[in-house]
């Protein structure tokens, strides 16, 4: 089944096009890695896919309903961002109370096991916070809300290796038994990687890739060893990258490798080493830059 179905959606700000035709739709209890660079459109996007933002046009349906002013969709949505705001006397046990009251599926002994393992002090206010128990106070709220569809926009800000190997610990075991729509937007992507099942990647406003995360560790191979055997065998392909050090080089190359391409490797003494997410990810952004910039050369030189 679909929990959000994203048509032709854009978002202009005046001179930026932060969304640029994006469609999309995202299934049911699948957890999905929103994945880009800084000012790729993450956050827009899960602005309006959780009516925090309007679209400049294109459709969105959640659950097949327009969310806007929509309570019975919004209740069933929770949105973990850093710039969320309390009042100013308020308390973390004030900010579960709330979400207690707004989420149908708000599970308390799973809150109170996650307030002690983040050693969240309770009674002070949420101002007087330190950033990572801010950040563990809407972790909290995203994990214990059980909500049908849960964004967590870059929610590990400030927390630290512990704290954020419980949170993903946390989340992957509360999902394994309520599977639930999670979007978890990051740029530690290593740190997610086995814990998302599909990738999109976002860049300039556009849907670079979205696919599933097995597939797309296949996608990519780095091949080392002698330079001119290392050339020939990537001749015809897409080079993603290349380093070379003496006459050792290492070629990044897109494309799933065959049991002959494996063969041909093997009689030519060359080694295969697998790409990881974060390098592909990086790989297929910085590709995408520079053809952008090679379909725009004056523009690009304008701004050097
Ligand atoms: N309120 C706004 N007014 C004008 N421009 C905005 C506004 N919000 C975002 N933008 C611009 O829209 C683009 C997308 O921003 P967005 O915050 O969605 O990116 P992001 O992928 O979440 O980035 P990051 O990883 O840095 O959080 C950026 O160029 C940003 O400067």
């Amino acid at each position: 089944m679909t929990a959000i179905e994203v048509t032709d959606l854009t978002k202009r700000y005046r001179d930026t096009l932060a969304l640029d035709h994006v469609s999309l739709s995202l299934a049911e209890n699948t957890i999905y890695g929103l994945l880009g660079r800084n000012g790729a459109g993450k956050t827009t996007l899960m602005s309006i896919l959780t009516a925090q933002n309007f679209a400049t046009s294109g459709e969105v349906r959640v659950f097949g309903e327009d969310p806007y002013e929509n309570a019975g969709v919004l209740g069933r949505i929770c949105f973990v961002r850093e710039s969320q705001r309390y009042p100013d006397d308020a308390t973390p046990r004030h900010a579960f109370a709330i979400a207690r009251l707004f989420f149908p599926n708000w599970d308390q002994p799973l809150a109170d096991r996650l307030i002690a393992e983040f050693q969240l002090p309770m009674k002070k206010t949420i101002k007087k916070l330190s950033r990572g128990q801010l950040s563990a106070v809407g972790v909290i709220i995203g994990i214990a809300s059980r909500a049908d569809i849960t964004f967590f926009d870059e929610p590990y800000l400030g927390l630290d290796a512990t704290a954020r190997q419980i949170f993903y610990d946390r989340l992957v075991e509360d999902y394994a038994e309520h599977p639930r729509t999670i979007v978890l937007s990051s740029h530690l992507i290593d740190e997610v990687a086995n814990l998302i099942e599909r990738v999109i990647l976002i860049d300039g406003g556009s849907i670079l890739l979205d696919e599933e995360t097995d597939a797309v560790r296949d996608r990519a191979a780095t091949i080392v060893g002698d330079a001119a055997a290392v050339d020939a065998f990537v001749a015809d392909r897409e080079v993603l990258h290349r380093d070379s050090l003496g006459r050792v080089t290492s070629v990044t190359v897109l494309g799933a490798l065959t049991e002959a391409d494996h063969a041909v490797l093997r009689d030519a003494g060359l080694d295969v080493t697998p790409v990881s997410l974060q390098q592909l990810v990086v790989r297929l952004t910085q590709q995408a830059a520079s053809r952008r910039a090679a379909a725009s050369p004056a523009s690009e030189g304008a701004l050097r």
